[in-house]
């Protein structure tokens, strides 16, 4: 359900205030729609600005998307507006096909879409083909209430496609797009006003920049490799409150790397922290840095501490690790890729102290980390 939770909430809430300042503010202070276009036009060259710098290609390709339906909608002539329910498909679309497609950089194939759907739209304005007019009377004609169209269908379709692949995979930007996806859906049942255009297009800019932000968050506080809060979210953590702490180390990771290659050091690496990650019970893991983690734990009676501690460190010894695809690396393939090959870690918590500082604290869990290292790996320290 937490998946679910990201697109969801913005989707539902974004809206709400736009419409209520349009509703009751702006109109008491006069502020018309040239003065939203121009603030959601500057939100819009801002987004596409900050997702070139985070390599999000597909911010600028939903931000083209929404520009093209509103010009059609509302700036261009009239033989334009008979191109409207393929705008407002191609934009609700849009949101969906982004949101399966991978990020790929500046020749991927989000913009080469966006950029073909928005050439058939152009040819077919200027060449003024009558599918549009026929698209008109198939899709919309509402008269004021639901009403069951492709645009409406398609969007359904593709909002349970996106919501499989989110609960499958969750990234924040596909979730900006499912999110996207619903906000935009009244633009099934016809062409909105220009206001309701302005609140459906802004709420949707809005949650872009949700996105990027919410990106931003991710390259700031989670390791890529591994999914765990890295070091920087552990410092942050450990500033509010102090808990006892444990430095967890892979044994002999040099020597693996060495014989199977990086990349199966990378699989081991993933595996350990999806194993402390797992522990529950109030343990929260972090990325240190390389071979090397962190768990935060709940103040408890350090003798059931120990005992948890000892069978996450069994659990991590007992499951003998399979390499996994074909490597990169030429030193991995034909090796220990049937049999299992065993990984251990071992463990020095160190419990808080009054008035001691964090620097302190992790200074001891070292210390017994490296006394289980001496006293053979594959076991748990304790410094009290
Ligand atoms: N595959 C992979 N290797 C890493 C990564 N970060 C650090 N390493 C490797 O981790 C190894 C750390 O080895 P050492 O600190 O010497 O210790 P060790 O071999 O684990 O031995 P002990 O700690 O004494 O049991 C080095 O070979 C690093 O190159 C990473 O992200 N991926």
């Amino acid at each position: 359900m937490r998946r679910l939770f990201f697109p969801l909430l913005p989707a539902l809430l974004i809206p709400a205030p736009l419409l209520l300042w349009q509703a009751v503010i702006a109109d008491s202070l006069g502020i018309g729609p040239g003065f939203w276009e121009a603030l959601l036009a500057c939100l819009a060259v801002a987004a596409v600005l900050l997702g070139l710098l985070f390599s999000q290609w597909r911010v600028g390709a939903v931000c083209l998307l929404l520009l093209s339906y509103y010009l059609a909608a509302f700036h261009l002539d009239a033989r334009a507006e008979a191109l409207l329910p393929l705008a407002a498909l191609m934009t609700t679309a849009g949101f969906g096909v982004l949101a399966l497609l991978p990020e790929r950089g500046p020749l991927g194939p989000g913009p080469a879409t966006v950029a073909g759907l928005l050439i058939i739209l152009l040819a077919m304005w200027l060449r003024d083909l009558p599918a549009p007019a026929l698209l008109d009377q198939a899709l919309f004609n509402t008269g004021g209430t639901l009403v069951w169209n492709p645009v409406l269908l398609l969007s359904l379709v593709m909002a349970v496609v996106v919501t499989a692949f989110q609960l499958w995979r969750p990234t924040p930007m596909r979730a900006v797009f499912l999110a996207g996806l619903l906000i935009l859906l009244p633009l099934s049942q016809g062409t909105p006003d220009r206001a309701q255009a302005l609140t459906l297009g802004g709420a949707a800019i809005l949650l872009i920049w949700v996105g990027l932000l919410a990106h931003a968050w991710r390259l700031a506080f989670i390791d890529e490799l591994t999914g765990l809060p890295n070091r920087r979210a552990l410092e942050l953590r450990l500033r509010q409150r102090h808990s006892p702490l444990v430095m967890v180390d892979v044994d002999h990771f040099k020597r693996f790397n060495d014989r199977y290659g990086h990349d199966a050091g990378d699989q081991v690496l993933r595996r350990v922290a999806d194993r402390l990650a797992a522990a529950g019970g109030g343990f929260r893991a972090y990325r240190y840095g390389g071979e090397e983690f962190t768990l935060l734990l709940p103040r408890r009676d350090i003798k059931r501490l120990q005992a948890r501690l000892d069978s996450l460190r069994k659990s991590i010894a007992e499951h003998p690790f399979h390499l996994r695809g074909q490597s990169r690396d030429k030193r991995q393939r034909g090796q220990g890729g049937g049999r299992g090959i065993k990984i251990t870690a071992s463990f020095g918590l160190a419990l808080p102290r009054p008035g001691e500082t964090v620097q302190d604290a992790m200074k001891r869990a070292d210390q017994a980390l490296y006394r289980a290292k001496k006293k053979g790996r594959n076991r748990v320290e304790i410094d009290h």
